[in-house]
């Protein structure tokens, strides 16, 4: 039977606006994510068993369980109990690049990469959005992780409207490896800090048009004008997050001051990003943080927007 190798490719948020509560405790948000080419390379096959099995190259990634990837195998074998009993378990081995609990999804973009890869192994049929709706009870990054590219995600994430692919830009990725930051702790923390700025209940974003800021860029995206996308990059997490972590503030500034048209950080953290307009500009400038701030603790990637999120090979 065949196998598969697939190419899970992180994300990072140019806007996440945290919007307001939901009656089923997540928070509503309106965002913009981008597909990045630093990927995880996920190779599915069949285990000649009934059981799942994960093998994982990184100590901090859980092979039991409670990692993603099985999760997502785990759904697929009780969503399709026949395909199940007629094609068997699974060997999923995952080889990490994406710096993990980093605000770049990499346990979502592993999850999507299983559904995508057994929907292709125990040929399923499935459509894209039947992968994403699977995807969507997995976690909020799991439906845009399948979909790829630029797209706007509403309700707690999982709503995708597709904007144009933004292939001329690149980013600088900048990771304090000691700096982990949990997503349900930061939601929990923004939660805490700036309820009273909530929305109540609101069912459907466009209910709330008015409150939601992404229309700039937005539009900035649809016309390609790098300059204003770089003035309206948003993350409100930054307002818990850089308080507690003073050197991802520097960080910030560094990227400034080595000439990047915009920095965020991404998701809840900890990553911090820098764009450019340049392969070269992106280099020079992971050089230049490299030997200023010169910390064994702190790594960097130069990668390349992707209009796709999972790159399949057989
Ligand atoms: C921070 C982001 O990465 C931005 O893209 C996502 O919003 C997080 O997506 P994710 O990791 O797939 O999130 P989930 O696995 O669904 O949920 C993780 C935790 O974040 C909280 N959570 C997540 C999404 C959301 N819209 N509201 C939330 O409050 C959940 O209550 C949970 O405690
Ligand atoms: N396949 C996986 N890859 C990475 N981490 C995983 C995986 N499965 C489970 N985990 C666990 O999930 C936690 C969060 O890791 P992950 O890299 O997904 O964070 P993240 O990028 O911040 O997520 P997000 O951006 O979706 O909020 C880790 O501490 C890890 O133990």
């Amino acid at each position: 039977m065949r196998s598969y190798t697939l190419l899970a490719c992180a994300k990072i948020n140019l806007y996440l606006e945290i919007v307001g509560d939901r009656a089923d405790g997540y928070h509503e948000l309106a965002m913009i994510m981008q597909s990045v080419d630093l990927c995880d390379r996920i190779h599915i096959e069949p285990s000649g068993t009934d059981s799942i099995r994960v093998t994982c190259n990184h100590p901090d990634v859980p092979c039991d369980s409670s990692n993603l990837a099985y999760r997502a195998a785990e759904l697929m074998r009780s969503e399709f109990p026949e395909a199940f009993a007629r094609y068997g378990g699974v060997n999923i081995y995952i080889t990490k690049k994406i710096p993990v609990a980093a605000g770049l999804a990499g346990g979502s973009s592993n999850a999507a990469a299983v559904v995508v890869g057994i929907n292709l192994l125990w040929n399923l049929g499935l459509t894209q959005g039947e992968c994403e709706q699977l995807g969507a009870v997995l976690g909020s990054d799991v439906p845009f992780c399948i979909r790829g590219g630029t797209a706007l995600a509403t309700g707690r994430g999982e709503k995708l409207s597709p904007l144009p692919d933004l292939d001329q830009l690149y980013v600088v990725l900048a990771k304090y490896e000691s700096v982990k930051i949990s997503t349900a702790w930061a939601y929990q923390t923004y939660r805490a800090t700036y309820e009273e700025t909530y929305i109540r209940d609101p069912e459907h974003i466009e209910a709330y048009g008015q409150k939601v800021h992404s229309g700039p860029i937005v539009r900035a995206i649809a016309s390609k004008d790098s300059a204003i996308i770089t003035e309206e990059l948003r993350n409100d997490f930054e307002k818990i997050v850089l308080p507690e972590y003073p050197q991802l503030v520097s960080l910030k500034q560094r990227f400034i001051e080595a000439g990047a048209i915009g920095t965020l950080m991404s998701g809840s953290g900890s990553t911090v990003f820098a764009l450019t307009e340049s392969h070269s500009e992106a280099e020079r400038i992971k050089a230049y943080i490299e030997q200023e701030l010169h910390h064994p603790d702190l790594k960097l990637w130069v990668a390349q927007f992707s209009p796709t999120g999972i790159k399949v090979s057989e």
